[in-house]
This record gives structure tokens, sequence and C-alpha cells, in this order.
């Protein structure tokens, strides 16, 4: 009740809200390729599919709560059945920009788990393609930048996620800013696969970590923070060293919340730990994760955060605009960034909201 007369006064209407969120320039980077996949998306892979593969026919993404997050991961079993060659990740990686650019989003920084196939995608043709696309985008023509970083999953072997990092520094300039460490919260340890990290660092690259998305995971954040990461996703449960460590050294935080609540790893959103990192003016990002498995694109999740935490257009455009500076691109894009946020700003017309 208390939420619904905060829109009212800040915005007129829920509408209006939802508009503003889609208006307002918006910062991505934290968004898995194969995880935010549209429905509309999905569909059309199934009917290029279900001939070779009729037990994916009926195969959608079902909107609900999960009870616990190790019922996400087996997700993936299915959807990459659908997406198992080059031409399907290039269809995917472009059909994703093209979701995030219609939803206001004006640099995005995607990620991604090279992949083999026995059908003969490679692990580097994989990479190959979604570089490909990424690079066809640009602000002056389509008003958004891509940028790439390569997820290792936590599964991965050393020699696994060492041929990952490889690519990411073979592929540097291409697009690729940054690598991460994903997957299972239940599976791997950071141990196997710290070198690979420790040799992105090295060539200049980037890193980001899920951390904390589970307690169970505390036990490796003393060894992760020694990289060190340079961004950390989601940060839900963080034990009182490592809580320590990431505020003296500001590192800035990607924040997921309907993944987090879906996932039930945060109970609710008015618990959700965004609410003490905006009173703490923490540097952290809104992010959507997995927009095409949560339902929620990143205007939404900026809806959702205004109205759990009755934020007024202004303090919604400061956390996007916030945003630019954990960015893994370089100076000259985040100076470009902030006119476009500013020019944005000074010509919105805010008596319409
Ligand atoms: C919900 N929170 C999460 N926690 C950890 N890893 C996640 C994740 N959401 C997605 N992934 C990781 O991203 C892969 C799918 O995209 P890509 O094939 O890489 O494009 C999943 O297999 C998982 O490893
Ligand atoms: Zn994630």
């Amino acid at each position: 009740m208390m939420e619904t007369t905060f829109i009212l006064t800040q915005y007129g209407s829920l509408k209006s809200l939802e508009k503003y969120c889609i208006d307002m320039p918006k910062i991505e980077v934290h968004a898995h390729i194969n995880g935010s996949i549209s429905p509309e998306t999905l569909q059309q892979l199934v009917e290029r599919k279900k001939e070779k593969k009729p037990h994916l026919a009926q195969f959608i993404i079902p909107k609900k709560k999960l009870d616990i997050i190790d019922d996400f991961f087996p997700i993936f079993n299915f959807v990459y059945q659908l997406t198992d060659d080059e031409e399907s990740i290039g269809f995917i990686t472009e059909s994703v920009i093209q979701d995030f650019k219609k939803d206001g989003v004006k640099y995005l920084e995607l990620r991604t788990t090279p992949r083999n196939d026995k059908n003969g995608m490679t692990k580097e043709s994989y990479v190959c393609v979604v570089t490909s696309v990424i690079q066809k985008f640009s602000y002056s023509e389509h008003g958004i930048i891509v940028k790439l970083i390569l997820s290792v999953d936590r599964r991965n072997t050393l020699e696994e996620a060492m041929e990952t990092v490889n690519l990411a520094i073979r592929y540097k300039n291409k697009g690729i800013v940054g690598v991460d460490l994903c997957g299972d919260t239940s599976k791997g340890h950071i141990d196997n696969v710290k070198p690979a990290f420790i040799r992105a660092k090295e060539h200049g690259l980037k890193v980001t970590l899920h951390f904390g998305e589970v307690e169970a995971n505390i036990p490796e954040h003393a060894s992760m923070l020694t990289i060190p990461p340079d961004r950390l996703g989601h940060a839900t449960h963080l034990d009182p060293e490592s809580k320590d460590f990431i505020y003296a050294k500001n590192v800035p935080i990607e924040m997921c919340m309907t993944s987090n609540v879906l996932c039930n790893t945060v109970k609710n959103y008015q618990e959700h730990h965004l609410r003490d990192f905006i009173l703490m003016k923490y540097p952290c990002c809104i992010c959507t994760d997995d927009k095409g498995v949560f339902f929620s694109d990143l205007s939404n999740e900026y809806v959702i955060a205004a109205s759990t935490f009755s934020l007024n257009p202004k303090n919604l455009f400061e956390l996007s605009f916030q945003s630019i500076d954990y960015i893994f691109d370089c100076d000259d894009i985040k100076i470009q960034l902030r006119k476009i946020w500013n020019d944005w700003y000074e010509s919105y017309n805010f008596g319409a909201i």
C-alpha cells in the first residue's frame, strides 16, 4: 500500500514508472547469454531443432520460484541442446543484444561459457562467433556498445579454465574485457582454477567472480579475494573478513535481485541486500543475470528497486549513472557514456512523469 502511494506521488502511475525505467539509459554488466534468451527466441530455436530433437518439442522455461538454487542449473542441460552449433550461438547473441537495446541499455557486458559440441563446434569457434556478433554493434550506428566476458565454469579443471583464459587473451582486441567464475554453486572450488584467473589479470583482463551466492561458498572467499577480483557477482552471503576486505577496497557488486529471489537465496525483495548497499552508497550496479529464465529485464529490475526501496527518479538515475564507473571498458568509453547520460537527464521531460 505504502509502495503504491510512493509510486503515485513520485511517478504518477506504475505505467509511468515503467516507461521512465525503459527510457533511462542503463548499463548491464551481469548477463549470461544462454540464460538471457527471450521466450520468443527460445521458441524459434525449438522450431529449428525439433525434427532432430523431438524430445525438446514442448520445451519451455517454467515461470516459478525455485525451492533451492540447485534446481536452477539443470535448466541448461536443455537450453544447451538448443544452442549446440555456431549458427544458434550467433543467433541468440544477436537476439539478446537486440532485447537489451530495446530495453534502453546503452552499454552491455555479456558473459558466456565457451563450449565444445560433438557436432563440430569448438570453444574457439564459439568465441569467434560471439565476438563477431558483438563487434557488429557500435554506438554511432546502433545506440549500444557491447563487450564480452568469458566465463569459467566452477566444474572446470585447471586445463579447461586455462583454455578459456587463453581464448580471452587471444580475442582481447575483439571486444573481450574480462573473465568470470560461474556455474553450479555446489560444484568445484576456486583453488582448482585460480591460476587461470591470475594469468588473466597478468594479461590486462578484468576479473569478476560469482561470490557468496550461497552460504556454503563462504570458505572459498579468502582465496577468491587474493586474485584480486575487480567486481563481484551477488555477494549475498558475506563473512566478516570478506566484508572488511570488500568495503576497504570498494569492490563493486553486481546486484541481481529477481535472480536471488527466484533462486531463493534471498527470501524476498524487501530483504534484498541492495537496500543496505544503497543506504551505504556502496558501489553496485543493478543487473539481470538471466532475464530469459527469470522473466525480468533490466528496466523491470529498476522498477522493482524503485517500488521496494522508495527510490525517486533522481535516485534511479544516480544508480544507473554510477554504474558507468564499474564497467570493464576503458576510461574513454566511460567519458563517452557520462556525456550520453548527462544529455539524457538534461533533456528528459520530467514534467511528464
Ligand atoms: C542464477 N545464478 C547463477 N549462478 C552461477 N552461475 C550462473 C547463474 N546463472 C547463470 N549461470 C551460468 O551461466 C551459464 C549459462 O550461460 P552461458 O552458457 O555461460 O552463456 C550456466 O550454465 C551457469 O554456469
Ligand atoms: Zn550470474
